[in-house]
């Protein structure tokens, strides 16, 4: 009896609280209202969640937005939704699996191919939370998808990005990477794998990543930021049924998609942040990172392991 009561009333001041709940977890919100005509961006994992939200702002702008998807056919939704909503909207999905290097590449020389510039890459897609996979090449899930093929990716695009200058680099990473550390003796989990901490691993290489970019970008006036955007209802969840469940549960403190694609927004298009490279953003201001995300060494050492993962050479 007690119980009911007691969940009653929890229940009646969180739905008196709601707008203010509402209020405060819906986050920053980009104010700029710069446009985009004639510019390029490409958004990785745009076919729902963050990315298809982001990808929906960039074409209200103006900007011709390629939505690279692993599912070509939800890519083409969202595409749909992009048109339905944004009249004039200029999006065009290709197929891209970041669990594959011979899907990146082919991404990459199809794109290199048919688009003359790129002025905006956003590295958006991302996995959490999954069991134990191995991409295509062997590496695990995590750390091939969120970090490897995105910096494949980048790789392949760097040309392009230099040559259409002033250009912006966006890496969707997460708070999560206060939680993570890069283990080089065990980077793919084969002696024990967990994985909140495979996610994290990931998140924080993302971080680095953007730190040891910005340093080897230094005036090229190609720009490379990380975000954290929030703890956002999505499908990222989809891995993790206690996730499942505290999202469910919690959903009033969630940022929705929209709300969540805020800071990726602002880091693409904010007129202030033209020449703001290697810092990391949430709630489109600038965010702390770790100490573990600060470390000059830990960032060229991923950078080369990266490399040799990937066999490519890039100084
Ligand atoms: N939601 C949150 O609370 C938070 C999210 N983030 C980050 O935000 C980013 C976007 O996440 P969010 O929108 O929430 O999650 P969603 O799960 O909604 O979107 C993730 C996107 O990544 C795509 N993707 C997954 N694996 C691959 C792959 N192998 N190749 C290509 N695309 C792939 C998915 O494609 P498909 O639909 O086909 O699976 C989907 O389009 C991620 O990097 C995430 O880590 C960071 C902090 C918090
Ligand atoms: C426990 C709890 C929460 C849940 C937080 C979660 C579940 C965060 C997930 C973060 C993710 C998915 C990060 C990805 O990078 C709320 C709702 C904030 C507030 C109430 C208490």
């Amino acid at each position: 009896m007690l119980v009911v009561v007691g969940s009653g009333v929890v229940a009646l001041i969180l739905r008196l609280m709601s707008p203010h709940i509402r209020k405060y977890a819906s986050g920053g919100v980009c104010m700029s209202t710069a446009r985009l005509d004639g510019q390029t961006a490409l958004i990785t994992g745009a076919n729902t969640g963050i990315g298809k939200e982001t990808a929906m702002d960039l074409a209200a702008r103006g900007a011709r937005v390629i939505l690279a998807c692993r599912d070509v056919e939800k890519g083409e939704e969202a595409a749909a939704e992009i048109r339905a909503r944004v009249g004039g909207a200029q999006v065009e999905v290709r197929e891209l699996d970041l669990a594959d290097t011979y899907s990146i590449r082919a991404f990459a020389q199809r794109f290199l191919r048919e688009v003359s510039h790129l002025h905006i890459l956003i590295n958006n897609a991302g996995v959490m939370m999954c069991p134990y996979m191995k991409t295509a090449d062997g590496f695990e899930m995590h750390l091939g998808v969120n970090h490897l093929g995105h910096f494949l990716l980048t790789f392949l695009l760097i040309g392009v990005l230099k040559r259409s200058a002033p250009s912006r680099i966006i890496v969707i990473s997460s708070l999560a990477h206060y939680f993570g550390w890069i283990r080089f003796h065990d980077l793919h989990s084969q002696g024990s794998y967990n994985s909140g901490l495979a996610y994290c691993q990931s998140k924080l290489a993302n971080v680095l990543f953007t730190r040891e970019l910005a340093r080897k970008l230094t005036g090229l006036n190609v720009t490379v930021n990380s975000v954290h955007p929030g703890t956002v209802r999505s499908d990222l969840v989809r891995h993790s049924t206690l996730m499942s469940l505290v999202f469910a549960l919690f959903s009033i403190f969630l940022k929705t998609p929209q709300e969540g694609a805020q800071t990726s927004i602002y880091c693409a298009v904010a007129e202030e942040l033209h020449s703001i490279t290697g810092k990391h953003f949430s709630d489109c201001a600038p965010a702390s990172v770790a100490p573990q995300g600060r470390c000059d060494e830990t960032a060229r050492r991923l950078w080369d392991v990266s490399c040799d993962l990937l066999g490519i050479e890039w100084d």
